[in-house]
C-alpha cells in the first residue's frame, strides 16, 4: 500500500523578495526554480532544491527520500500559463466592518466621514450579531447577519491575502464571531475588539459605556480568541484603542497594562496622525502631552508589537520615538488619498529604521486587494516629493529620486515587510527554509488572443506563442524579461490572477474556473 508522505512537495517556478538585513536597504525581486517541501504537520517548509528543475532530477530526488510519486501530494505551476508560487499578502490594517462602506468616501475627509458612514455601519454589528449580546461559544456558527463578515475573509484570500489584522467593532459577539470565520476559512489574522468611551467624541449609539466596560470587553474577546486557538497557531487578539481622540486616558492606560500584562505581550493596533484636523484635535484633547505619539508613549501602547496605521502627518521625533520603541507602521496610500489625508513619507521612515507594512484600510480604501495598495503606495511614492511637508520632513528640497517606491520596494512591502510589521519576520513573508508556508499560485496566463483566457489585462505571452506567431501583435507583447512581467502584474494584476492560496500549509482558496 502506498505509504502517505508527510510533505507536499511544490515544483516549478518561485519569486519572493529575500530577507534584508536592514529596513533601509533596497529589496530585489528573486527568482528561482526548482523544488521546495512543505511539512504537512506544521505548513512549514522543510528545504529547498534549486536544482532539481528537470525530471530526471526530480525522480532521483524522490528515490534518495526513498519516496515514489505515488506517495507524494505534488503542486506544480505551469509554465506555459506563466505561473509562479509568490509569498502571500499581509495586510497590516483592515476594518471587516466597513467593507460594506467600499468606495464611500464622500469629500469633507476623515472625522467627518467617520461620523458620516463609518460610525453608522459599525453600529450596526450590534444587532447583526447576538441581541443579548451573550458571548458565543468558539464551536458556535456565526450569526447569519455576518455574511459580511464571511465575504471579508473569503474576499481578501481571493485576493492573495494570507494574513490579515482586523479591527472589528465595539461589540463582543460580533467580534468573536469574526475570529471564528477567519479560522474557519484558514486565514491567519490578528482580531481586536474596537474600544472607544470619550462621551465627547465618540457618537451615543455607539460608544464603551466606561473605560472599564470596554476594557472588561476587550478581556473577553482575547478570552474567546485564546480559547479558539490556544496556541495562537493562525487567530491572536490584538488590543485595538480605536484611536486618541476616541479613547479617554484611563482607557488608553488600561489597555496598555493589559497587552503588557500577557506573556509574551498581546499585540496592539491603533492609528496615528492620518489627518491634520486630527492632529489638531489631538493637541486640543490631550494638552499635556509633547506629541501624538508620545499620548500613545506614555500610556505604554508604542510596543515592539504595536502596529501604528498611517503615520502621514509625523513629525522627526514621532518617528525617532517609534523607531526607539521598535513599534511599526502600517502604509495605506489607497485610503490616504481616498480620504485626502496627505502623503506619507515612507522612504524617510524606512531610512529612518522603521518597519513599514502596506494597509488596505478598508473602507478609508476602496480595495480589499494588497496589490491594489501596493501600486498606490508606488504611485504616492513618486509625487511625494513635491510635497512641501516632505521637504521640510527630510529636509531634501532637491530630490533625488530615491524616495520612489518601486516594483520591488512596495512587493516588499506587501510581504516581508508586512511579516515585520505584524512581528512575524522569521514566519512568513518568503520562502526561507523553516518560515510557515502562506503562499499564492500566481498564473499571469499566455495567450492574448483570446482574452478570456488570460486573467491579466494587457496580456502576458509566452515564449511560444511568440516563437510559433500565433498573435499578431507581438511587437507590443511577450518580449518580456520575468522581471517585466512581474512589472505588468504589479501594476494590472488581480484576484483572476490568484490560482490558489494557501495558509500554515493548507490549501484555503481556489479561484472559481
Ligand atoms: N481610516 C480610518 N481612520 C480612523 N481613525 C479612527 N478611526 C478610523 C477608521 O475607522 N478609519
Ligand atoms: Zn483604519
Amino acid at each position: 500500500m502506498a505509504r502517505a508522505t508527510p510533505y507536499t512537495i511544490y515544483r516549478g517556478t518561485f519569486v519572493q523578495l529575500p530577507q534584508l538585513d536592514s529596513s533601509s536597504a533596497k529589496p530585489k525581486l528573486a527568482r528561482t526554480q526548482g523544488i521546495l517541501w512543505v511539512s504537512s504537520e506544521d505548513g512549514r517548509i522543510k528545504g529547498y532544491d534549486w536544482q532539481v528543475n528537470d525530471d530526471a532530477s526530480f525522480q532521483s530526488f524522490l528515490s534518495s527520500h526513498g519516496w515514489s510519486e505515488a506517495d507524494v501530494t505534488i503542486v506544480q505551476s505551469n509554465d506555459e500559463q506563466n505561473e509562479f508560487f509568490f509569498p502571500g499578502f499581509i495586510d497590516t490594517h483592515i476594518h471587516a466592518p466597513q467593507y460594506p462602506n467600499l468606495g464611500l468616501f464622500g469629500s469633507k475627509g476623515l472625522l467627518d466621514w467617520l461620523n458620516e458612514y463609518t460610525f453608522p455601519v459599525e453600529a450596526s454589528f450590534g444587532s447583526k450579531s447576538d441581541p443579548e449580546n451573550k458571548d458565543t461559544d468558539p464551536k458556535d456558527t456565526p450569526p447569519d447577519g455576518l455574511r459580511v463578515y464571511d465575504e471579508v475573509v473569503t474576499k481578501t484570500l481571493a485576493h492573495g491575502t494570507t494574513c490579515a489584522s482586523y479591527f472589528a467593532t465595539i461589540h463582543v459577539p460580533a467580534t468573536n464571531a469574526l475570529a471564528t470565520l477567519c479560522h474557519k476559512h484558514g486565514q491567519r489574522a490578528f482580531v481586536g475588539r474596537v474600544c472607544m468611551d470619550d462621551p465627547d467624541q465618540c457618537p451615543s449609539y455607539y460608544i464603551d459605556q466606561s473605560a472599564d466596560e470596554g476594557l472588561n470587553a476587550t478581556i473577553r474577546t482575547i478570552d474567546y480568541i485564546q480559547k479558539l486557538d490556544p496556541n495562537g497557531t493562525l487567530i491572536n487578539p490584538i488590543v485595538t484603542p480605536r484611536f486618541a481622540p476616541s479613547c479617554s486616558k484611563h482607557s488608553l492606560d488600561g489597555l496598555g497594562k493589559l497587552a503588557a500584562s500577557y506573556d509574551p505581550p498581546l499585540w496592539i493596533q491603533t492609528h496615528i496622525s492620518e489627518n491634520k484636523d486630527e492632529v489638531e484635535l489631538v493637541q486640543n484633547l490631550f494638552p499635556e502631552s509633547s506629541s501624538y505619539a508620545d499620548i500613545y508613549d506614555k500610556a505604554g501602547l508604542l510596543t515592539n508589537r504595536t502596529i501604528l496605521a498611517h503615520g502621514v502627518h509625523l513629525t522627526k521625533e514621532e518617528i525617532a520615538l517609534i523607531r526607539e520603541r521598535g513599534s511599526k507602521v502600517s502604509h495605506c496610500p489607497a485610503s490616504n488619498s481616498a480620504l485626502g489625508s496627505g502623503l506619507a513619507p515612507v522612504r524617510f521612515m524606512l531610512d529612518q529604521g522603521v518597519a513599514v507594512g502596506l494597509g488596505t484600510d478598508v473602507a478609508g480604501g476602496y480595495s480589499a486587494s494588497i496589490l491594489e495598495v501596493a501600486r498606490q503606495a508606488s504611485l504616492v511614492s513618486r509625487v511625494v516629493q513635491y510635497s512641501a511637508e516632505y521637504q521640510e520632513l527630510t529636509g531634501d528640497k532637491t530630490s533625488d529620486g530615491s524616495e520612489k517606491l518601486l516594483v520591488d520596494d512596495v512587493l516588499y512591502l506587501a510581504t516581508r515587510g508586512g511579516a515585520a510589521v505584524v512581528d512575524m519576520a522569521d514566519d512568513i513573508g518568503g520562502f526561507d527554509k523553516g518560515m510557515i508556508w502562506d503562499a499564492q499560485l500566481i498564473e499571469l496566463g499566455a495567450v492574448l488572443k483570446n482574452s478570456s483566457t488570460s486573467p491579466l489585462d494587457g496580456a502576458t505571452l509566452s515564449r511560444r506563442d511568440i516563437e510559433t506567431g500565433s498573435v499578431s501583435n507581438i511587437d507590443l507583447f511577450g518580449n518580456e524579461t520575468w522581471q517585466e512581467q512581474i512589472e505588468k502584474w504589479m501594476w494590472s494584476g488581480d484576484d483572476r490572477n490568484v490560482k490558489n492560496v494557501w495558509v500554515q500549509g493548507k490549501l484555503v482558496h481556489t479561484r472559481d474556473e
